[in-house]
């Protein structure tokens, strides 16, 4: 498997002109101008773009316990689909990831399945309830190397075990991953608060609910000198909040997702739950903030915060139905449409936000994130951002099918992913 010998001609490598590039037994070993084929496996890839593989540092895999909405390899083989070749997988599963046994687990259905790599993240407290530290140190020394640590999908309100957590991971240089949602200001919180929630009677959720718990653990960070990773970041003022301790020199990063790039809480008015999401959909000027924030670097990456749900769950009324949305076969699209198309980011800078800047977040730099560099692991994505195609819901990987982009025409098509020179994506591909 790893003795293939493979020859990309053509593509437009980041900064630089069209070349080839050769891959042999998993590596990139040589790039430049009109390559010798030899025994190589030629991919035409004439107009396309050579990104490093893609890394998501927040996807909802839902393996153990929820293999109806998704499987570990479900998941992977769509990330693979969406560029992808290592994603972290959060730690909200039944049984939680909140020890060395289940991130291992996870771990090795990753590898078995082999579409891409699986980075567990470990929960931060038991069970994730928000009271007890779970064994942060048997996940970091287990065979998942776990740095990431999250309660996600429920916010660790506590401000002393949020300040041990933080304390803790300094040992292995780990970050902790802070879903950032202050409980009390979102209680039966289902959208946005703001215009469209006063006209739709809905219960609201403050921006001052997410921009709190930042400022607060932004504080308590730089406090213990530790990491602290914000996650899906929606408002204007939590890029503000994140932009001043950066300023301070402080280690806080954030990334934020697809869908807090392109949507609003206009949509809520469809009362299709579809788009309800944790944290919910912002406003339009919340929209040009984390657009501007992800553009100046201010928001480090972008994390689809993918999350599968059967339709029961969705297809239901607002107020029953689940939080959350898929995301791992329409970022690149969606980043496409938001960041490049609008003249936000260069293809370089979508590498550094898509790959590398969430590879060293988690600190799996060695595998990931490193760029088409002579040397390195061959893990490639080939991208033609040409094409247009309209969303179709059925088109997927993932077992679920809560798409919020069903029916929108979105640019550009994954023609092929690479996971250390192994073809784990390919495109159908007219025949020219
Ligand atoms: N984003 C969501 O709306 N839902 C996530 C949890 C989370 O990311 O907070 C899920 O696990 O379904
Ligand atoms: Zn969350
Ligand atoms: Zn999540």
């Amino acid at each position: 498997m790893t003795n293939e010998h493979s020859l990309i001609r053509g593509a437009r490598p980041l900064g630089g002109d069209p070349s080839d590039v050769r891959i042999r037994d998993g590596v990139f070993v040589e790039i430049g101008a009109d390559l010798d084929a030899g025994d190589a496996t030629v991919v035409e890839a004439r107009d396309l773009i050579a990104l490093p593989g893609l890394v998501d540092i927040h996807t909802h895999l839902r393996e153990p316990g929820r293999e109806d909405a998704e499987t570990v390899e479900s998941g992977t083989r769509a990330a693979a689909r969406g560029g992808y070749t290592c994603v972290f997988a959060m730690a909200n599963t039944d049984p939680v990831a909140d020890t060395a046994g289940v991130v291992e687990q996870v771990w090795r259905l990753g590898r078995e399945a082999g579409h891409c790599d699986v980075q567990p993240i470990g929960a931060v407290t038991i069970g994730l309830e928000g009271e007890r530290l779970a064994e942060l140190g048997a996940m970091a020394e287990s065979a998942a190397a776990v740095r990431v640590f999250s309660d996600d999908g429920k916010c660790v309100s506590d401000a002393l075990l949020m300040r041990r957590a933080l304390e803790y991971v300094k040992a292995f240089d780990g970050v902790v991953a802070q879903h950032a949602q202050e409980p009390r200001l979102t209680k039966d919180a289902q959208m946005n608060e703001g215009d469209v929630s006063g006209q739709l009677g809905m219960t609201g959720w403050p921006a001052v609910a997410e921009e709190a718990i930042i400022a607060r653990d932004s504080l308590l960070a730089a406090h213990v000198g530790s990491r602290l990773h914000v996650c899906h970041l929606s408002t204007r003022g939590s890029v503000e909040l994140v932009r001043s301790a950066k300023a301070k020199g402080w280690n806080v990063t954030a990334e934020v997702t697809p869908h807090h790039l392109l949507l609003t809480d206009e949509l809520a008015r469809s009362y299709d739950p579809i788009y309800k999401v944790n944290p919910p959909l912002r406003t339009a000027d919340d929209v040009a903030a984390v657009r501007e924030g992800l553009a100046d670097g201010t928001i480090d990456c972008v994390g689809t915060d993918h999350a599968p749900h059967p339709m029961e769950d969705k297809e239901c009324e607002w107020s029953a139905a689940a939080f959350g949305m898929l995301g791992l076969e329409t970022a690149l699209s969606v980043v496409q449409h938001t960041m490049v198309d609008t003249g936000l980011l260069t293809w370089e800078q979508v590498a550094d936000r898509m790959s590398a800047a969430p590879a060293r977040i988690g600190r799996v730099s060695v595998e990931h994130g490193r760029g088409i560099v002579v040397g390195e692991p061959a893990n490639l994505t080939l991208y033609d951002p040409s094409t247009t195609r309209v969303i179709d819901p059925a088109d997927t990987a993932s077992q679920s099918r809560n798409n919020p982009y069903a029916g929108l025409e979105l640019p550009g098509t994954v023609v092929e992913t690479y996971l250390r020179g192994v073809r784990t994506h390919e495109h159908e591909r007219a025949t020219a």
